[in-house]
């Protein structure tokens, strides 16, 4: 600021000025003459064009920020031609007439000052700032620099076309190296996407040396989970970045064996149910499933209601929630201080420790009051004893399983849940035509290989073969063809049936329900009522299923953040099977010979299932047509059905081993 002062006086100071200011202003006015520009002059209007075009190319920089200083007009100061400077420099307005810089002002002139310098070049303490020679100047971008003296503005009309050559020039250097600046961003942009192109080129497939060699040596984790990720990648856009030589089942391939290696599946079932979904989705399915589900309890309102258990649990610390506005009796448990399974609150029966997809094949039944409904496959009795509170009591459960063992943990829920309504049986689902049929409604819980539960019991991920698929595939259209049949088509309520599992795969889900429309063309897909969940396949790998298989719901435990499982939910509409059913029966008559034996003569062989043609039947026209065999009283057991008492070992035991 030293230098601003002693530089250039303020123009509103009125002080006398030197005379000899006086006698060069006079001078100047008088001579007229031709002035040349200085050097100074011409640096700092290069200086300004270069702001002005900076402002202009750049309208958030700080240069078109900048405000031009408004001088106070000092008293005396009579003339605007300063202002009207700033004025014109910030607009850049090239139309203000060019005479106006040109009026002469009253006050100091700074070509006085220049005089005034000529005369006294020496060099003192209070010159000695301005003195100095400026070596930035263009760099400098102080206020100061809007401070112009009026001499770089006088001239004749050749200083003019030399300042607007120079401010030209000035323009052209601004435009180049802004022209420089946009080339070399473009060349770093392209250098980066050659980058990442040649990153995307690098990916190489292992060959078959090197996959043999992976067979035996360890490998790094860490390496495969990057390969999965380059794989997924280029699959999803295998046009442009798959090594040409590579067909695309190379890659599925490679991606099964990582997967298998990485979760640590077996292949077979990697690939199975990496098949289910869009590569990237399926990594999402198998990462899902090394995560736990959310704890979720659902409230026995037989015993209590969901906003006073929910009370009662927090007031234990237990920090929990609502399940979802899909359910008036779901709870997830966030975190708990104490075991959730041991709380005065459980053991007193007023929750069942359940997971959130389990309560959905019980919602999709939706049980009446006074009904008689059958849950086929039961223990260890979540589902029945929710069955038995939306029936309020009434009505009857029978809650049947095959395995003995399982039938302690159903008996011990139904006492401590309060369930008065039920009757615990002990037979082979398949059976069930035989021993009583007309319920108005059936839960099919099937056995599954438990594909949905993996994160529950990541021992599925190696145990599963496909003669397990198999066997269980045929264990399930056996059962559900039996709880068709035991259905009463009649009922003035209901005739429907829920068939589900917690278990992914097309083998155990459409396939199954499929089977059974084709076997059983007296009843419907209808919808499941449920608010959510994923349409179910009616196409797979080529196979094509009923159209109306988007009925039926899938549930993910990437997507839904909880257990995989499946539900469908059909309508027996008659006790009679359709004509069709029966011309096909018809060449079966005429050899009873091929008729196959009761129980079994619904299963169906591997050869049979894979070309699914319609089963030949005999007897079960006669136990199918769903109407009670009991003396019709709906509340009673049949006399074959057992209540709480074991059965004999089973005759026909299930061929594959229960999931649960
Ligand atoms: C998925 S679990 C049922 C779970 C039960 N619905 C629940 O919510 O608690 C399948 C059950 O089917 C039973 N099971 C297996 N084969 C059967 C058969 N042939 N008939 C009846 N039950 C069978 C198993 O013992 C197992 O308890």
């Amino acid at each position: 600021m030293a230098r601003k002062d002693s530089k250039r006086k303020p123009k509103h100071q009125a002080d006398p000025k030197p005379a000899i200011l006086e006698k060069d202003k006079s001078k100047n006015k008088e001579d007229g003459g031709p002035k040349k520009i200085s050097h100074r002059t011409k640096v700092r209007a290069v200086k300004r064009s270069l702001k002005q075009a900076a402002a202009k190319a750049d309208p958030t920089s700080e240069a078109a920020k900048k405000k031009p200083k408004k001088k106070k007009k000092g008293p005396g100061q009579d003339s605007d031609s300063e202002q009207d400077l700033f004025d014109y420099e910030a607009s850049g307005d090239e139309s203000l007439p060019q005479n106006e810089f040109f009026n002469s002002s009253d006050e100091e002139d700074p070509d006085q000052e220049d005089e005034q310098e000529k005369a006294n070049p020496g060099f003192t303490d209070e010159n000695a700032d301005w003195l100095k020679p400026k070596t930035n100047l263009i760099d400098d971008d102080s206020d100061e620099d809007l401070e112009l003296p009026n001499d770089e503005f006088e001239g004749d009309d050749s200083d003019e076309e030399k300042l607007t050559t120079f401010e030209r020039e000035a323009k052209e250097l601004v435009d180049e190296e802004e022209e420089n600046a946009r080339l070399n961003q473009d060349e770093l942009n392209d250098a980066a996407k050659q980058e990442e192109l040649e990153e995307d080129e690098l990916f190489i497939l292992p060959d078959a040396e090197q996959i043999e060699k992976e067979k035996v040596e360890p490998i790094d984790l860490g390496d495969v989970k990057l390969r999965m990720q380059d794989i997924v990648r280029v699959l999803n856009d295998f046009k442009h970045l798959k090594d040409p030589s590579r067909s695309r089942s190379e890659y599925m391939d490679q991606l099964v064996r990582d997967i298998a290696a990485y979760y640590g599946y077996s292949e077979e079932l990697a690939e199975k149910l990496l098949q289910l979904f869009p590569v990237g989705e399926a990594i999402e399915f198998f990462e899902a499933n090394e995560v736990p589900r959310p704890v979720t309890l659902r409230t026995n309102t037989l015993r209590t209601r969901r906003r006073d258990l929910a009370q009662a649990l927090i007031g234990r610390g237990i920090n929990l929630e609502p399940l979802g506005p899909w359910s008036k009796v779901g709870l997830q448990v966030f975190d708990a201080p104490v075991p959730v399974g041991a709380t005065p609150e459980y053991l007193a029966g007023h929750y069942m420790l359940q997971a959130a997809s389990s309560m959905l094949p019980v919602m999709a039944l939706a049980p009446q009051p006074n009904e008689m409904v059958l849950d086929m496959c039961s223990a260890p009795g979540g589902k029945t004893t929710y069955m038995a509170a939306l029936m309020k009591n009434t009505g009857c459960v029978f809650a049947n399983d095959a395995t003995k063992d399982r039938l302690k943990s159903l008996k011990a829920n139904i006492h401590r849940l309060g369930v008065k309504n039920s009757v615990i049986c002990h037979y082979d689902g398949r059976m069930f035509p035989k021993v009583m049929g007309g319920f108005d409604r059936i839960l099919l819980d099937a056995p599954c290989s438990g594909t949905g539960v993996i994160s529950k019991d990541p021992s599925v991920k190696l145990s599963r073969t496909s003669k397990d698929f198999l066997a269980l595939s045929t264990l399930q259209k056996e059962l559900i063809l039996a709880a068709i049949d035991s259905i009463n088509g009649n009922s003035k309520t209901g005739g429907y049936l829920v068939y589900s599992t917690c278990s992914v795969t097309v083998e155990e889900n459409e396939a199954v329900v499929n089977y059974a429309l084709s076997k059983r063309p007296n009843v419907k897909l209808v919808e499941t009522g449920l608010s959510f969940g994923v349409d179910g396949f009616t196409s797979f790998r080529g196979n094509k299923f009923h159209p109306k298989m988007n009925l039926t719901k899938r549930y993910f435990p990437h997507t839904h953040n909880m257990d995989g499982f499946y539900v469908a939910k059909f309508k027996k509409f008659t006790n009679k099977i359709p004509t069709a059913t029966e011309d096909i029966m018809k060449p079966v008559k005429s050899t009873p010979k091929n008729a196959p034996k009761p129980v079994t003569k619904e299963s169906t062989s591997a050869q049979e299932n894979s070309t699914d043609k319609p089963q030949p039947e005999l007897k079960r026209k006669q136990v199918a047509n769903g109407e009670p065999k009991s003396n019709g009283a709906k509340n009673a057991p049949s006399k074959k059905a057992k209540v709480e008492k074991p059965s004999a070992p089973q005759k026909n035991k299930p061929k594959a081993k229960p999931a649960k």
